[in-house]
């Protein structure tokens, strides 16, 4: 039987979002799957005629899917309407002009615009079974995440809300489920008894590189809120009596309810770049980059210390911590493991701790043991054991589109763990804007300010 046919509505069309990521995510779901039929509709404010858009969806298609197959039927029946998707008349006739099987409609648009669409579609009303699919980030704060969270709700019921989380189609984030759940030797120790502490990181070395929206947001708002917390909560959740949507979804909303910032003051750090130099290419100050506006103190390092208040995690510290214009792209989840209870007397040169290593990009994962040495078989040595997790087929768009398209919320974030997630990072926002944690600040193609622990 043929795929059910499928319209993505993107509103915010003409954005950069659609673009760098969406159209080549869809075409590396239809490279992938070319049974699948898709058609896109494009809406923005800015009027862009047909050829235009054409062109725009051919180049950005072919970035995720060079040899162009996939374009091929995208472009024979895709096209853009210019207009204000917050104006009803507007939004009805646009919807009322698509005949499909199932509409999902994207809103690849700021929140407070996002928050606008949707009041507007509330009053228009979506077609049986439509799709509402969301941006990263949902609302700004825990107060608009829950108006919008009660405004989507009214529109269409939460198995048909998705809210997007491009880390959650991560290919080694998915597989920490596999990791962690199929393998004798990591199950019983996965938790406090065993463990010391989790580090979740990720540095990147790309700068401001334009992008206007980062100042208003900075580091914790952009990836720690979002991004990192999921990860917390695949690597802390209880086990799953299946991977079904509900068993996942509640145990990782059961994880993020039980986490907070003990104190925002003392377990928090944040620091901006200033110039500096990566991979031999000029990084001027943060505060130099076009449409930056100093005052407003946007910090491009974050570090947070949570607690997960349950009986498996209760005193467990997991570090969060994501810089741009770094030294070194690391993005990698460290568990460290507790020394044994008991090292035979005599041994000599145990320094670092046994621990795992699971790496994002590229996919991977490596155990850190202790073994003895090579040399003085007295002497203690790490032993290094390295894993590939496979390529994955999809780029994470892709393969979270792939779930919007099939209509299974699995890899979407569901309402309550949405604004537990501004609830946890709330009390430091506010611990922030109040100055009471100094903004420090590091040279652009560092490790970050000096005295930062990491391990
Ligand atoms: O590693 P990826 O997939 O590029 O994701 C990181 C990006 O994720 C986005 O959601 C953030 O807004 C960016 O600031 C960040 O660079």
């Amino acid at each position: 039987m043929a795929a059910p046919s499928t319209t993505l509505l993107i509103i915010g069309a003409s954005g950069d979002l659609t673009s760098r990521l969406l159209l080549p995510g869809i075409a590396t779901l239809l490279a992938a799957d070319p049974a699948r039929r898709v058609e896109i509709v494009g809406t923005d404010l800015r009027e862009l005629d047909d050829d235009e858009w054409r062109s725009r969806v051919e180049t950005a298609m072919a970035a995720g899917d060079p040899e162009g197959a996939a374009a091929t039927e995208v472009l024979r029946t895709t096209r853009y309407v210019a207009g204000d998707a917050t104006d009803a008349k507007q939004l009805r006739a646009l919807i009322d002009s698509i005949d499909c099987e199932r509409l999902v409609i994207y809103f690849a648009l700021p929140p407070t615009v996002t928050a606008l669409v949707c009041a507007t579609l509330e009053q228009v009303g979506a077609p049986e079974g439509t799709i509402l699919a969301l941006e990263k980030p949902f609302g700004d704060s825990l107060e608009r995440a829950r108006e919008l969270n009660a405004l989507v709700t009214r529109i269409v019921p939460e198995e048909q809300v998705f809210r997007i989380d491009h880390f959650l189609g991560l290919y080694t984030v998915l597989n920490l489920i596999g990791l962690r759940f199929a393998n004798r030797l990591l199950q019983p120790v996965w938790d406090r008894d065993s463990i010391e502490r989790v580090e979740i990181l990720y540095d990147e070395t790309v700068t401001l590189e334009g992008r206007g929206y980062y100042d208003t947001a900075g580091a914790l708002r952009d990836m720690i809120q979002s991004h990192l917390l999921q990860i917390m909560a695949m690597i802390a959740m209880d086990p799953i009596r299946s991977i079904h949507e509900r068993d996942l979804r509640d145990a990782i909303g059961a994880v993020l309810r039980s986490a907070r910032v003990v104190d925002p003051v003392r377990d928090t750090r944040r620091g901006r770049y200033t110039a500096g130099a990566i991979d031999g290419r000029e990084v001027p100050d943060y505060v130099a980059e076009q449409g930056v506006q100093p005052e407003r103190g946007t910090e491009t390092l974050a570090q947070v210390q949570v607690e997960v208040a349950n009986h498996r995690w209760a005193g467990v510290p997991f570090v969060l911590r994501s810089g741009k214009a770094m030294g070194a792209i690391r993005k990698q989840a460290i568990v460290h493991f507790r020394p044994p209870a008991h090292i035979p007397e005599g041994f000599g040169g145990r320094d670092t701790g046994d621990r795992l290593v699971i790496d994002f990009r590229p996919d991977g994962f490596e155990l850190h043991l202790t073994t003895n040495g090579r040399g003085d078989p007295f002497t203690f040595e790490q032993t290094v054991l390295r894993g590939e997790l496979g390529g994955a087929q999809l780029e994470p768009y892709g393969e979270v589109l792939a779930s919007i398209l099939d209509g299974d919320p699995r890899l979407a974030v569901r309402g309550d763990a949405a604004e537990e997630c501004w609830r946890i990072v709330e009390p430091v926002l506010e611990a922030w804007t109040a100055g009471t944690v100094p903004l420090d600040e590091y040279p652009a193609g560092s490790s970050g300010p000096a005295g930062w622990r990491t391990s």
